[in-house]
């Protein structure tokens, strides 16, 4: 059977969890795919942290060993912060590997530049995981247009906000406990500021503008505010009034093209779509020309979901074994 080997860049929450799925799901990729995924070799920052056990896959701290083997075929990514995982993926993308990126610090700015230089190159740059986790918001965009238009994203982005907002409510704790528990589930970044900042959000926003619209608006034009102000007590007036706090992210297109986007928290009323999404999950709103609105909902952080959505790039990469002819 005819193999695909693969490099995995970092070997935290995530890469482990694309290191487990890819084992743990190898015969049923083998039978869908007709291609044995090797893990050939993976790139971590300390050799001598203990880990997983890692039989017949070569953990190294030098890049180079992976980017210099003409036998790779994909590289997942999975480090934190802009470089040096830009500078990887080029260097990946140069000597015709296809990437899968989670890194959506790195994605939001280089993203646009990875996929012109991919398209140059023929392979491919995937990165459903950067925005929403398991949610699968980069293929549902990319498969609605362009027979329809967007006019309309919002929702909530950013996992371990939701997950810190839904336990202050429901379990009156405070937002260092619940951020401490987000850490040690794995959902929140090595330097979680990011998460109750309000940037990962609006990272996430800007991936999905320049999906949706082709563009990005001016970074400093958006208004960006975390949940980091909000106290048990605000949280407690919202439900005495029948409301809840949810950090949203939204981004909307003009007649004249102008893109206006902001990142904060909002009151939510019951019967909103995203009154409901509690803990970890993320929601995502699309509205179109032609659909209407549509919401997706689901895990938004953690291992399993964002290596899943991770190995659904690679099946979408490699393919079916087999695909219908479609005759006339
Ligand atoms: N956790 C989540 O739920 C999600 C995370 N992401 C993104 O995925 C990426 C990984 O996140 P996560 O797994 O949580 O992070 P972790 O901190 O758990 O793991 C990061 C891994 O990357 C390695 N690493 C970091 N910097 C370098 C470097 N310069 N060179 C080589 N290796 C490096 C670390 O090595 P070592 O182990 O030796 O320290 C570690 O193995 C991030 O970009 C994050 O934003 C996206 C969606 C969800
Ligand atoms: N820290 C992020 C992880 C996924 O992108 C989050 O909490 O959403």
């Amino acid at each position: 059977m005819p193999t695909i080997k693969v490099a995995i860049l970092g070997f935290g929450t995530v890469g482990e969890g694309i290191y487990r799925i890819l084992q743990e799901r190898k015969e049923a990729i083998q039978k869908e795919t007709g291609y044995t995924i090797d893990v050939h070799s993976i790139l971590v920052r300390n050799k001598g942290k203990v880990r997983l056990t890692i039989p017949g896959t070569k953990v190294t701290d030098d890049v180079q060993e992976i980017l210099s083997n003409p036998e790779i075929d994909v590289v997942f990514e999975a480090i934190v912060g802009e470089e040096p995982a830009y500078t990887y993926l080029s260097e990946a993308i140069e000597k015709g590997c296809h990437v899968i990126t989670a890194n959506k610090a790195m994605f939001a700015k280089h993203g646009p530049a990875l996929l012109k230089h991919a398209q140059f190159r023929d392979v491919k740059v995937c990165y459903e995981a950067t925005t929403a986790g398991g949610v699968p918001i980069i293929r549902t965009i990319s498969s609605l247009l362009p027979a329809d238009r967007v006019r309309r994203i919002r929702g909530v982005l950013n996992g371990t906000s939701n997950f810190i907002l839904t336990k202050m409510r429901e379990e009156g704790i405070s937002f260092e406990a619940a951020l401490r528990e987000a850490q040690a589930r794995g959902f929140a970044e090595a330097d979680p500021t990011d998460d109750v900042g309000g940037m990962d959000a609006f990272r996430k926003l800007m991936i999905l503008s320049t999906l949706a619209f082709g563009k990005q608006p001016d970074w400093q034009d958006v208004p960006i505010v975390g949940i980091d102000q909000l106290t048990i007590p605000d949280i407690a007036d919202a439900s005495k009034g029948n409301l809840r706090y949810r950090h949203v992210a939204n981004i909307t297109i003009e007649a004249d093209g102008t893109l206006r986007g902001s990142v904060g928290p909002v009151l939510i009323e019951p019967g909103h779509q995203l009154y409901g999404v509690d803990g970890v999950d993320n929601a995502v709103i699309v509205d179109t020309e032609h659909l209407g609105a549509l919401t997706l909902i689901g895990p938004g952080a953690g291992m399993y979901p964002t290596a899943s959505a991770m190995v659904g790039d690679l099946l979408q990469i490699i393919g079916k074994r087999e695909t219908v002819a479609l005759t006339s």
